[in-house]
């Protein structure tokens, strides 16, 4: 059986046990396409006058998708005898998991996701800062870091005016908008002014915008790495536990080219790609709705193919995309039920079904073992 004897309270007998956990092996999750059961979801069973109560801990962030679970799910157990209504509570509970090898991982912060592109202006931020919103909206606890040294946006779309406070003079707080906790380079300089700074300090100042802020306990950090495969990526790659990237392009070829290095380059530093995004995929009219393939269509859906990585999705070209970052209130926050919000809430649940199904990162969870010889 594969759900544990434990999980049923009492009333449910061994031949009731039997035959939920063979429908909960019918009831297949739309995202991840695994079972209840094989997600390990269901953490608790109550039987009480032919009424089932179900307990559900999803292993990604997906509140929206809770109704139709549980639709299926009283589909199915329902058709057995002595079962005539099932009411589900849900949670979300999201795990560490496992990131490269020889890498520490961070205490407060589970999962780290990395938003890559090869070329700059392709929507990267854009993408990063919508996709944090979405994971967060969908239960998770949700921190951003812009990591763009070079043209830090990230305040600017978060609407972010204030500096960051410490209060022991080491570590800083983290920023807090739209209930994202947020670091930027950009909160901590004057807006206008050039970074022009050499390798070793890039380096050490990602590394200190990571360790030094003090996270709170975070499902997920997304980093919204520069454009390129230079020295950010490249310490990203050494000395922080990435659970896996996300590479953003537009369909055109003379961004697939740097779009290609970039998942090249994560390959070989053993992160694993969790899939592309297409970004400015068509280009719909603000005034006749008209959608049209400027930039060339299925460009990432096709470089997906070629390399053998997930496509996650495309997004259009849309003047609103802009004009909502712009001001500082991004499309899933000003408009949570359009079009737009809700491809880039189905992007992340992928993403986040994508990590679930992850080797779990056991490291945080046993203590140091110190062996004495005395
Ligand atoms: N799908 C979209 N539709 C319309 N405008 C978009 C879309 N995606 C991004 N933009 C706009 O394009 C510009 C560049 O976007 P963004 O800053 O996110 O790109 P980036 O790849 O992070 O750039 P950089 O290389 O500077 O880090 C911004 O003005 C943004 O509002």
């Amino acid at each position: 059986m594969g759900i544990l004897n434990a999980l049923f309270g009492n009333g449910i007998s061994e031949v009731m046990q039997q035959q939920i956990s063979d429908k909960l092996a019918l009831c297949i999750d739309s995202i991840s396409q695994q079972s209840l059961q094989e997600l390990k979801a269901v953490s608790e069973l109550q039987l009480k006058k032919s009424k089932l109560n179900c307990r559900i801990d999803m292993p990604y962030a997906c509140k929206t998708l809770w109704p139709s679970i549980e639709q299926n799910l009283s589909h199915e157990l329902c058709q057995i005898d002595g079962i005539d209504a099932v009411q589900c509570e849900f949670s979300t509970k999201i795990v560490a998991h496992d990131a490269q090898k020889g890498v520490n991982p961070l205490e407060n912060i589970k999962n780290i996701i990395a938003v890559a592109s090869g070329k700059g202006g392709v929507g990267k931020s854009t993408t990063a800062v919508n996709l944090a919103l979405a994971l967060q909206q969908e239960g998770a606890n949700v921190g951003l870091l812009d990591a763009d040294i070079y043209g830090p946006s990230i305040p600017t779309m978060l609407n972010i005016k204030d500096k960051p406070q410490t209060n022991d003079g080491k570590s800083m707080q983290p920023l807090i908008a739209y209930g994202l906790q947020v670091m930027s380079i950009g909160a901590l300089i004057e807006e206008d002014s050039p970074m022009i700074w050499r390798g070793p300090i890039v380096t050490q100042t990602l590394s200190q915008l990571l360790k030094e802020t003090n996270w709170d306990n975070l499902d997920y950090l997304i980093i919204d790495l520069p454009p390129g495969t230079g020295d950010v990526q490249l310490t990203l790659a050494q000395q922080i536990p990435v659970t896996g990237a996300v590479i953003v392009t537009t369909p055109q070829q003379i961004s697939l080219i740097d779009a290609k290095k970039g998942l090249k380059m994560f390959e070989k530093v053993e992160i694993p790609v969790l899939g592309i995004i297409e970004n400015m995929s068509t280009h719909i009219c603000s005034n006749c709705g008209h959608e049209e393939a400027i930039f060339g269509s299925h460009g990432g859906e096709n470089m997906a193919k070629q390399y053998q990585v997930d496509f996650l999705g495309a997004l259009p070209l849309e003047s609103r995309i802009r004009a909502e970052a712009d001001s500082g209130k991004p499309t899933v926050t000003a408009e949570p039920s359009s079009d737009i919000a809700q491809k880039y809430r189905h992007i992340a649940h992928q993403i986040g079904a994508k990590i679930g199904i992850k080797k779990r990162n056991y490291a945080n969870l046993f203590p140091n073992i110190v062996i004495e010889n005395k």
